[in-house]
């Protein structure tokens, strides 16, 4: 006996109004992610010793590896929930318990103050944690490559220098982005060029402003806990030479978060590269300040 064929209905000969968006494994952006910073690392040192040619299938093999656009959106995964979430979380924390920011009614705790300003390095998104907070926390955001409105294309070594106390920032945050310097005096470079975009709140009475200017800073934990060339000592002693006090740390499995007041001055005292340890698995990042 034939089986009739039952009718299929006008839903099911739609196609579907969206497709769940494909998601990388873990494995995958991670791969993508350490091959860009490799990459780009010995994109810089052949740059440093003059070999073009090197240079020039470096700048090639990054956009094989997909480039920057590829790059971000392996970080991006790693923002998300089940991987850990959003960095800027940890920031609206410790901004709640130093009392900045009121967690009940998204204010700040002290009312008719100006909105604080805040200058993101390395923006991902206009909707993380530190962003829900837009009358209180007025945000800037940059990045090398701009995912949309709201993040500005900006190398911040490139940023010009702040010419008023406007042009500069309560909070900056930086969160992994230092580690995406290539070369180990860039990221001196990196840090010195912060404090000079961080604005002083002399004269300022209340507990809640205290700490300001706030710098907060995120790194993949191996480089602080696993590199021949930094300790977490060292990178305290480091910015204690520029004018950095730690109010707040926290390691993850994956990364260390750091808040720091910024009290100045920037001292003169440089850092060179110095191996303080040694091991068969360890990495080699470090921070040079000349
Ligand atoms: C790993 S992503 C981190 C994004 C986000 N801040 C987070 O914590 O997940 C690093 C981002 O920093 C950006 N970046 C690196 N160096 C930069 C610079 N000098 N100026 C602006 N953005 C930079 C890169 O383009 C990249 O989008």
């Amino acid at each position: 006996m034939a089986v009739k064929k039952r009718q299929k209905t006008l839903s099911q000969g739609r196609p579907p109004a969206s497709r769940p968006k494909e998601r990388m494994t873990s494995e995958r952006s991670r791969t993508i992610i350490r091959t860009h910073h490799r990459l780009q690392k010995e994109h810089a040192a052949a740059l440093k010793r003059g070999d073009k040619n090197a240079a020039d299938d470096l700048v090639h093999a990054i956009e094989e590896n997909g480039g920057i656009k590829m790059y971000q959106a392996a970080s991006k995964q790693g923002q998300a929930k089940d991987r850990g979430g959003d960095s800027s979380k940890v920031l609206v924390e410790w901004l709640q318990q130093a009392q900045v920011v009121n967690s009940t009614t998204r204010g700040r705790i002290d009312t008719g103050e100006v909105p604080l300003k805040c200058l993101e390095v390395g923006a991902l998104s206009t909707k993380n944690e530190i962003s829900k907070y837009p009358s209180i926390i007025s945000m800037t955001r940059i990045d090398l490559n701009s995912q949309g409105p709201g993040i500005e294309k900006q190398d911040f070594m490139d940023r010009p220098l702040p010419k008023a106390e406007d042009d500069r920032f309560d909070i900056i945050s930086l969160s992994l982005v230092l580690n995406y310097v290539p070369d180990a005096s860039g990221r001196g470079e990196m840090l010195k060029r912060i404090t000079k975009f961080l604005r002083k709140h002399a004269g300022m009475s209340s507990i809640s402003f205290e700490a300001l200017p706030l710098l907060f800073l995120v790194l993949p934990l191996p480089c602080v806990d696993n590199s021949r060339y930094l300790d977490e000592e060292l990178l305290l002693k480091i910015m204690g030479n520029l004018g950095f006090v730690m109010k707040y740390s926290k390691n993850t499995s994956k990364l260390c978060y750091y808040l720091f007041s910024w009290t100045g001055p920037v001292t003169r005292l440089t850092t060179e590269k110095t191996k303080i340890r040694d091991g068969p698995a360890m990495n080699n990042f470090c921070i040079v300040v000349e």
